[in-house]
């Protein structure tokens, strides 16, 4: 059984307790179910766009614990204050120390940024839940989604007014892509062996589809990194902990978009 496996099982059973204790109906009443999300496909494209999508995660199976003390307030606005173009929050608790409290603050403290709930999705009620709690995006990972199974969840998030980043590692996940996805992100980090390799996003973006905006997620860490993925045709860059690690993770993100 692969780290990815145990994660998919254990979600699969919160899940499953979520829909126990929050109907959809519930989740429907949220104030955040009518709020019109924000498009990350467009902040991207903005002129003079970063490109840093920055992510507030506090732990991880990888790397244990990465910060303790990080507010996600605090160091939210202070990303989007150093010129991300969207956020992405972890809201899976067990393994990387996210809640759905910190998706809603990071939605309260930036109304005008695209935010990305990060978790494992395996079930429609997860798109609700995405929906009720602020995000404008969410994430599906092909390695854990069949094709038909991904194409029911984009639709239904689609339908919701939310964008769809699908997570693709491998040539054959790419199989999987349907033409509903607004972007795709190439992880840089086997979720199942947790080797980090930025040339997997160079090898896989010449492969992807020419609709579809590209990402680069995990392990970059300087701004070499983000020249040599722009010229290979990435827009996008998913950073984590070469901020959250630092004590001042704003302060971190902001010297290196300066430095872009
Ligand atoms: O902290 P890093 O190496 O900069 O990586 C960020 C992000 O790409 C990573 O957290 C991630 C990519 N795909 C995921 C899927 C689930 C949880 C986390 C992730």
């Amino acid at each position: 059984m692969t780290i990815l496996d145990e994660i998919n099982a254990n979600k699969r059973r919160e899940v499953a307790e979520a829909k126990e204790k929050i109907s959809l109906d519930d989740l429907k009443k949220s104030p955040f179910f009518s709020r019109r999300t924000i498009s990350l496909k467009a902040a991207l494209h903005k002129s003079g766009s970063s490109g840093i999508i920055a992510e507030f995660k506090t732990k991880s199976p990888s790397k244990g614990v990465i910060n303790e003390n990080a507010e996600v307030t605090e160091v939210t606005s202070g990303y989007v204050a150093a010129g991300v173009c969207g956020l992405s929050v972890l809201t899976d608790r067990n393994y990387f120390g996210g809640s759905f409290e910190n998706l809603a603050k990071a939605r309260f403290a930036n109304p005008a940024t695209p935010i990305l709930r990060k978790d494992f999705m395996l079930d429609p009620y997860q798109v609700y839940e995405a929906k009720a709690h602020g995000a404008d995006l969410i994430l599906l990972i092909a390695a854990s989604l069949s094709k038909e199974e991904m194409l029911k969840l984009t639709e239904l998030a689609k339908e919701l007014g939310l964008e769809v980043l699908v997570e693709v590692h491998t040539q054959e996940e790419i199989e999987k892509l349907n033409p509903l996805v607004d972007l795709v992100g190439v992880n840089n980090r086997n979720l199942k062996t947790f080797e980090v390799d930025v040339e997997t996003s160079v090898r896989l973006g010449k492969l992807l589809p020419e609709s579809m905006v590209r990402i680069s997620e995990s392990g970059l860490s300087s701004v070499e990194n983000i020249r040599y993925l722009r010229k290979a045709g990435f827009e996008g860059f998913l950073m984590g902990e070469n901020f959250m690690k630092t004590d001042d993770p704003a302060k971190a993100c902001a010297e290196f978009i300066k430095n872009l």
